[in-house]
């Protein structure tokens, strides 16, 4: 049965102002212990409507399967393409967003909290790449406007542009929910550890990349980044690809992964549509930190991570 789209602009107005109130204090949160994250690496079409439907399928396949936290690809409802992204963008804010009413209904009707990967998002002249946070009650917590954009050239390999379609996003994303605090980043984002610091120093215990790496550079740094934000800042990190799909443009690299605050490998997958699980357990957050008490140790009299955003 249908949902009603819950009054999101009200809704995202107040949680930012929330959490622009309680951003200087970070408080410690009572979060849950254990949580069981599905990732699912799903086949992306030209068909809109048929990634919607794989979309919803995964969704309620991992809340049947126990998932608490579900986390969705980076442009999971369009083709990873600068021809496609003003096609299928959508006004997330808007009465009328196709993925975000279906996003919104499945997160209430299965209870999950929804890490919904990104799609191209319309605001005014300008396009975004924009990933949605979703409460177990399909409430709009958050949105991660992608802040580094892909643009890169290497000669006889591979060259895009996102920044030909697209505008980068305002800041970090750092969002309270019922799995935990997490750190929101899309794809590139990953390759900044100023970002990853930042998070972690805000007290998140996942950072979330929905991302799309491609066959040049996903070989070689796709798991080294992932395991790098992890071992760096002693804390979860999960990666989510599409699968990859012979009949697109882009070829995506796919390997979706979840990895512990030890840069352990928790789940992974090669390049086909699944889902994979993991359950991530934050009192190792806690043990990791205190076996190697990095922050303790660093020399903060030498160098300091600027956070200019509060
Ligand atoms: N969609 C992206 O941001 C791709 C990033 C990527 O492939 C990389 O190498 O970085």
């Amino acid at each position: 049965a249908a949902v009603s789209r819950p009054r999101i602009v009200g809704r995202l107005v107040r949680s930012l102002v929330a959490r622009a109130a309680g951003a200087s204090t970070y408080a410690p949160l009572p979060p849950p212990q254990k949580v069981k994250v599905a990732v699912c690496q799903l086949n992306v079409t030209a068909d809109k409507t048929q990634n919607l439907q794989t979309a919803k399928k995964a969704i309620q396949d991992a809340a049947a399967q126990g998932a608490k936290l579900v986390v969705l690809p980076e442009m999971w409802n369009c083709p990873y393409s600068n021809d496609s992204f003003p096609t299928y963008a959508e006004d997330i804010e808007g009465a009328n967003s196709l993925s975000v009413d279906m996003l919104s209904a499945v997160a209430a009707e299965t209870g999950v909290t929804l890490i919904a990967g990104s799609i191209p998002e319309r605001c005014g002249d300008r396009l975004y790449n924009t990933c949605c946070v979703f409460n177990s009650r399909g409430e709009l917590l958050a949105k991660h406007r992608k802040v580094h954009l892909f643009d890169i050239h290497i000669p006889g390999k591979i060259t895009f542009k996102e920044s030909l379609t697209l505008s980068s996003g305002p800041g970090p994303t750092v969002v309270d929910t019922e799995a935990g605090r997490l750190g929101i980043g899309i794809c590139y984002d990953i390759r900044f550890p100023e970002l990853a610091q930042l998070y972690a120093a805000r007290g998140c215990q996942v950072l979330i990349f929905p991302g799309a790496f491609n066959m040049t550079t996903g070989p070689v740094h796709w798991e080294l980044l992932a395991r790098a934000r992890a071992v760096d800042n002693q804390i979860f990190v999960i990666t989510c690809s599409p699968a990859r799909n012979p009949s697109s443009s882009y070829q995506a690299w796919g390997h979706s992964t979840v990895v512990g605050p030890f840069a352990e490998i928790l789940a992974t997958t090669d390049h086909g549509p699944t889902t994979i699980y993991a359950d991530m357990d934050y009192s190792q957050l806690e043990e990791r930190r205190s076996n190697m008490p990095l922050v303790l140790q660093k020399r903060h009299d030498l160098y300091a991570l600027l956070d200019k955003t509060v």
